[in-house]
């Protein structure tokens, strides 16, 4: 008999990712044999240092990118050796991203920013849902350039998580943002993680966000280098830097 299916696979499995850009002596093996499983509703920090492969594992997690070898799966659902249609509809349906610079369309409001994604998703939330999710509800009318650097932050978030994602993957969201602003950041993301049960992935290169997390994942040199899960997860507002 085949061996039972697991009732709760992870809601991510990479066996094995390897990722070497270019060829020949100017290859670069940006991630070797990353094996890692995130469950369902987790809070997952990933720390390194620059250039130790944080941004191309988050790629391929979320289907940007592809490895050159080894093994993803997405709920038990393959992601890799699969065509580029299977990959644009995992993105457009179950992965949220957040980015350094939030990329909103300057020429748009918050709301109609927001609307965007929930226009073509299957399932949206409604758009002031997602606002008020981000605690701008007063702003949805405003342009980006009438924003702070943390609130557009916050609509990229709330754009992010208008379609209901499984996954929110945020790749250094406090980067530009200074202190106080950053925690608010990601006071947002702790909350969407608690409320909506979003599985979140962070990178960030400040080891204080860690003490948010479930699980810390520590990246060096294309490898998962150690794994921590603090025995207490901190508040956004307990954490200092
Ligand atoms: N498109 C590319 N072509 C060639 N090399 C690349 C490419 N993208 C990334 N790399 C290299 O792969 C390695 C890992 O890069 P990656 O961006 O994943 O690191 P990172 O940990 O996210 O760094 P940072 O914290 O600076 O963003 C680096 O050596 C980088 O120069």
């Amino acid at each position: 008999m085949p061996p039972a299916a697991d009732p709760h696979p992870p809601i991510l499995q990479a066996r094995k990712l390897c990722k070497v850009y270019g060829s020949g002596e100017a290859a670069v093996h940006a991630l070797r044999d990353v094996d890692l499983d995130v469950a369902r509703g987790e809070f997952v920090v990933l720390l390194g240092a620059s250039g130790s492969g944080k941004s191309t594992l988050l790629n391929i997690l979320g289907g940007l990118d592809r490895p050159s070898s080894g093994t993803l799966s997405f709920a038990g659902q393959p992601l890799t050796g699969v065509g580029e249609d299977a990959l644009t509809t995992y993105r457009r349906e179950h992965v949220g991203f957040v980015f350094q610079f939030y990329n909103l369309i300057p020429s748009l409001t918050v709301a109609e920013n927001v609307a965007l994604v929930t226009d073509i998703a299957r399932d949206p939330m409604p758009v002031d849902e997602a606002i008020a999710l981000v605690a701008l509800s007063p702003r949805r009318n405003h342009f980006p350039s009438q924003l702070s650097g943390g609130e557009q932050q916050r609509v990229a978030i709330a754009r992010a998580i208008a379609k209901r994602p499984e996954l929110l993957l945020c790749d250094e969201p406090t980067g530009a943002l200074d202190y106080a602003t950053g925690k608010l950041v990601l006071e947002v993301i702790a909350r969407i993680n608690a409320e909506l049960g979003t599985t979140a992935l962070v990178i960030t290169h400040n080891a204080a966000i860690s003490g948010m997390a479930d699980r810390v994942v520590r990246v060096a040199d294309g490898r998962i280098d150690r794994i921590e899960r603090p025995e207490r997860r901190l508040t956004p507002a307990e954490l200092a830097w």
